[in-house]
Parts: C-alpha cells; sequence; structure tokens
C-alpha cells in the first residue's frame, strides 16, 4: 500500500475520471479509477481508498446505494458525489446519507482540487486531534501521578489550582524522571481544556531551523518544499494544551517569540502576513536550574519570570522514599497488564534494598528496574537476586540484620554480630530464615541459595521450630536459645 493519500473516482464517463484522475495524480494522490458500480466495489476494497468522487449515474448500480455501502465500510471516508443538474434532488439526499460534498457536471476541475485538498487538510488534522486524545486517554488510565508523601500532595494541590485557575502558562520543574511530563498531562487532563488536543514538542528535539516550522506552521509558498500550508502546532492544539518540554533548550531566538505568543496570545505562520489566535494553555519544563542560566545569559529573563508565574516543583524521589513502595505495587499492576503477568508483589528483602536506595534517575529509574524483575522473575514474588550491584552495593537498607556488601561470602549480604557472641545454631536458624525472606517463602528457592536439598533444609526447620514461611512455631526438641541476640545495625 502507497504511504500517498487515496482517492478512487467513479464514473461511466471516461473524460471525465481520466480528467479527473490526471489532475489529481499531478496533485501528488494516488489514483485509480471504476467506470461502474461493480468495478468501484471491487476497487474499493483493494485500494482502500480515503476518499471517493462518485457519480451518481451509474450503469448498473445507484451511486447513492454505492455510497450508503462504502460508508457503512469506512464511516471515515470521505465522499464527493458527482451529480448531474438534472439529479440536484440526489444531490441532497447524498448529503444526507453522509456524503460530504458535491458536484454538477460540468464542473470546474480548479474547484474540484480545492475542496479535495481541503478534505485530506480536515481528515489529517481529525486524525491528528483523534490520535492526540486517544494517546492521552490510553495513557492517562495508565499514567496515573502515584505518590501520598505530603510532598506529592502538595504537587496534586498546585496541580489543581493551576488547573482550576486555567493559569495560562506553568512551569514544571524537577530533575529527569521525577514525573514533569505526567504533570503536564493531569494538569490537561483535569482543566476545562481536557477535551481539545495536548499537543507535546520536545524542544530539544527539533532541530533550531524545524523548530518554528513545528510550532507555528507555514503559509503556502512560505519556502520551496511549502505546496500546501501547514498548521503548526499552536493551531493543531487550539483550546487544548502545548507542552514544551526540555525548555532550557530551547534556542534564544525562538524564545523571544514564544514570549511573544504568552503575551499577545497571538502568532504569525512562517511566510503568513497576519497573526492567528493562540488560545492555548503553554506548560514547558525543564530539568535544568533556568534561574542559573538566567545568570550565565542562556535564558532569556523576561521568558523565565513570564513562565515562572506558576511553577510546579516536583521533588526527585529520595526525598520521598515513603511514595517508593506504592510506586513498586503500581509498577508491577501496570507491568502485569502489559506482559500478561501474575507478579503478587515483591520479596521483603527486595522492597528493603528498593527503599534503602536513592534513585537518582528517580521514578523512570524505579519503573525500569520493576520491569528488569518481572521480565527475569519467574515466581510471583520478586526476588532480590536479580537486582542489579548498582542498586544492592549502594542500597542502605533498614534492615537490622543485612547489609549491601560486596565482598562477603553471602552473596552481597552479611550479618553483623552481636557484641556477646552467638550460638552456632542460632546463627544457623537466623541464616536460615533469612533465606526463606529472600525467597518469599518459597522454600526450593531457599534451599538452593544455601546450596542444600529442601529435605535437609525442612528438615532443619523443623528442628528450629520454624514454620512454612521461616517464622517460629515451637521447637520439636524442647532446647530453648536464650540470651542471644542478633546486634542492631552498627552495634
Ligand atoms: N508519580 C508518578 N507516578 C507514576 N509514574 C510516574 C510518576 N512519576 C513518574 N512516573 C513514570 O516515570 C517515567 C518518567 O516520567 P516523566 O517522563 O514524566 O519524567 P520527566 O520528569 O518528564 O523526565 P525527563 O526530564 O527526563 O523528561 C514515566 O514512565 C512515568 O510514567
Amino acid at each position: 500500500m502507497t504511504n500517498k493519500n487515496r482517492i478512487l473516482v467513479v464514473d461511466d464517463e471516461k473524460l471525465i475520471s481520466w480528467s479527473l484522475a490526471t489532475m489529481l495524480k499531478k496533485e501528488g494522490y494516488d489514483v485509480e479509477t471504476a467506470a461502474s458500480g461493480n468495478e468501484a466495489i471491487l476497487r474499493f476494497t483493494e485500494f482502500r481508498p480515503q476518499l471517493v468522487l462518485l457519480d451518481v449515474c451509474l450503469p448498473d448500480v445507484n451511486g447513492l446505494d454505492l455510497l450508503k455501502r462504502f460508508k457503512a465500510a469506512n464511516e471515515d471516508l470521505y465522499v464527493i458525489m458527482i451529480t448531474a443538474y438534472a439529479h440536484a434532488d440526489s444531490a441532497v439526499q447524498a448529503l444526507q446519507e453522509g456524503a460530504e460534498d458535491y458536484f454538477g457536471k460540468p464542473f470546474n476541475l480548479d474547484a474540484v482540487k480545492h475542496v479535495v485538498n481541503k478534505a485530506f487538510e480536515k481528515t489529517k488534522l481529525k486524525k491528528e486531534v483523534d490520535y492526540f486524545r486517544g494517546e492521552l486517554r490510553k495513557k492517562s488510565d495508565q499514567d496515573k501521578l502515584v505518590g501520598n508523601s505530603q510532598k506529592m500532595i502538595e504537587v496534586f494541590k498546585m496541580i489543581k489550582v493551576c488547573a482550576d485557575a486555567d493559569a495560562k502558562t506553568v512551569l514544571v520543574t524537577g530533575e529527569s524522571g521525577t514525573g514533569k511530563e505526567l504533570v503536564a498531562k493531569a494538569l490537561h487532563m483535569h482543566s476545562g481544556r481536557s477535551e481539545a488536543p495536548f499537543i507535546e514538542v520536545n524542544c530539544a528535539a527539533i532541530p533550531e531551523n524545524l523548530l518554528e516550522n513545528e510550532l507555528f506552521g507555514h503559509e503556502k509558498g512560505a519556502y520551496t518544499d511549502a505546496s500546501k500550508r501547514h498548521k503548526g502546532v499552536f493551531e493543531m492544539a487550539e483550546g487544548g494544551t502545548v507542552f514544551l518540554d526540555e525548555i532550557g533548550d530551547m534556542p534564544f531566538l525562538m524564545q523571544a517569540k514564544i514570549l511573544k505568543v504568552i503575551e499577545s496570545k497571538r502568532f504569525r505562520r512562517l511566510g503568513g502576513q497576519e497573526d492567528v489566535e493562540a488560545n492555548v494553555r503553554i506548560v514547558t519544563a525543564t530539568h535544568q536550574n533556568l534561574q542559573q542560566m538566567v545568570k550565565e545569559g542562556k535564558f532569556r529573563s523576561d521568558l523565565f519570570f513570564r513562565l515562572n508565574v506558576m511553577n510546579i516543583a516536583l521533588p526527585p524521589l529520595r526525598e520521598r522514599k515513603e511514595d517508593v513502595p506504592a510506586l513498586i505495587q503500581y509498577f508491577i499492576k501496570t507491568l502485569n497488564d502489559e506482559y500478561g503477568r501474575t507478579v503478587e508483589g515483591a520479596c521483603e528483602d527486595t522492597m528493603e534494598y528498593l527503599t534503602g536506595y536513592d534513585w537518582p534517575g528517580n521514578v523512570r529509574e524505579l519503573r525500569n528496574c520493576i520491569e528488569r524483575l518481572m521480565m527475569l522473575e519467574k515466581e510471583k514474588m520478586l526476588g532480590s537476586e536479580h537486582l542489579s550491584p548498582e542498586i544492592t552495593q549502594r542500597s542502605r537498607p533498614g534492615n537490622q540484620l543485612m547489609r549491601a556488601n560486596s565482598n562477603n561470602e553471602f552473596a552481597g549480604e552479611h550479618i553483623l554480630l552481636p557484641p556477646e557472641g552467638i550460638s552456632l545454631e542460632e546463627l544457623e536458624k537466623l541464616i536460615i530464615q533469612l533465606a526463606l525472606k529472600k525467597s518469599g517463602g518459597n522454600q526450593t528457592k531457599a534451599a538452593k541459595y544455601l546450596k542444600t536439598s529442601r529435605d535437609t533444609l525442612r528438615y532443619r526447620m523443623k528442628k528450629f521450630g520454624l514454620g512454612e514461611n521461616g517464622k517460629e512455631e515451637g521447637r520439636f526438641d524442647g532446647e530453648e536459645l536464650e540470651g542471644e541476640q542478633i546486634a542492631p545495625c552498627g552495634a
């Protein structure tokens, strides 16, 4: 299938279909013709046109019946009817049946060209808007902003304030991976603009010479390749939100133009003579320190002050570690849906490593870590054996017994011995408990970890009075362990 837009011309008058096809091909469309209803049906199925120019009077089938049939097959199909003046009634009927336009014979080829071009502009725009809306809906279900720390509650409050006040510019700041994009989307979805598009532009990813075109669009003839008027993001997002991500990377000259749009609420297409109204909310985001950039002359101070009127500052994850468990549960749930898995949670020691780590890559790094664990772990609970050394070595778990350490005999963990001493037997019991904890209560895994058989492990568990998951139930030989304890961290 071709990438060009496809048009089917259905007319039994050879000269008419030939002249239409020639003109439309010159315009860059992929065109096929059909001289009868039956031929049109065949072509329609194979060629899958997006637009049909359809004669009402065909030798074998009524054009209106064909219209209904085509529309039933593809409700987005754009149909332009061609009628003889004598059949003006059928033109009205055609419009009622879903045709978008009609021409009476004889018609002016330029007029048809204009209507066809407009039709494709409209469908392109509709598709883009539907896409943006669809994407946003899809993501807004998935991409919930999770967090119940006080710091995140402050963020939620600010989102609501900005949404309710319909703030025209909002600056979202925070380290990379803290959720700035999610905040921008949440702001859009919770505001009166949620039915209009949300369009994101990554200022760092678009070359400087293309950015202006992307944002403001161009007029036909604005430059050599500009064969048609092109709408930019500000026009496509009409009524909605333009999200300018990585605003710190916006070229200096463009910064001035953005300031002008914010202040005048108007912009001009490239090559245009008139201003166009910009009815959008502009949300900007950056991980950079804009204030510092202003001092260094890298960011315009006037734009900074304008953008900074409403600022939502996202705290790094290390400053709200209490959000980590909820985020882990949330990612397990969304990744279960995505990969068709049934993971239930993370083992206790895994949780301790994860909550004890500082997450320099913030929530993004945590999400990636959970995804990795889910890929590698076959069990229902995520064990710590697949955690990267980066995490096990740098984590400072709150657990009193285990410490991340690379140079010890327990594969990354050692036990702090109490100063007053400990019996070998009690130590063995503790090690069994730790192994069971590490394996999420899975005895086969724990036995494997301790390099023993499952039967031996079960025998020892029974000996130490440990239940299925390693919890104490009572010793079967009646022995008491007294005066022993494991030292708290740092003892
Ligand atoms: N509070 C949160 N709740 C759930 N998921 C989150 C949260 N914060 C971030 N994420 C997830 O973390 C990842 C990174 O988030 P996002 O892209 O919004 O960060 P960012 O701050 O815009 O990063 P960058 O500065 O690198 O563009 C995404 O997968 C996002 O869904």
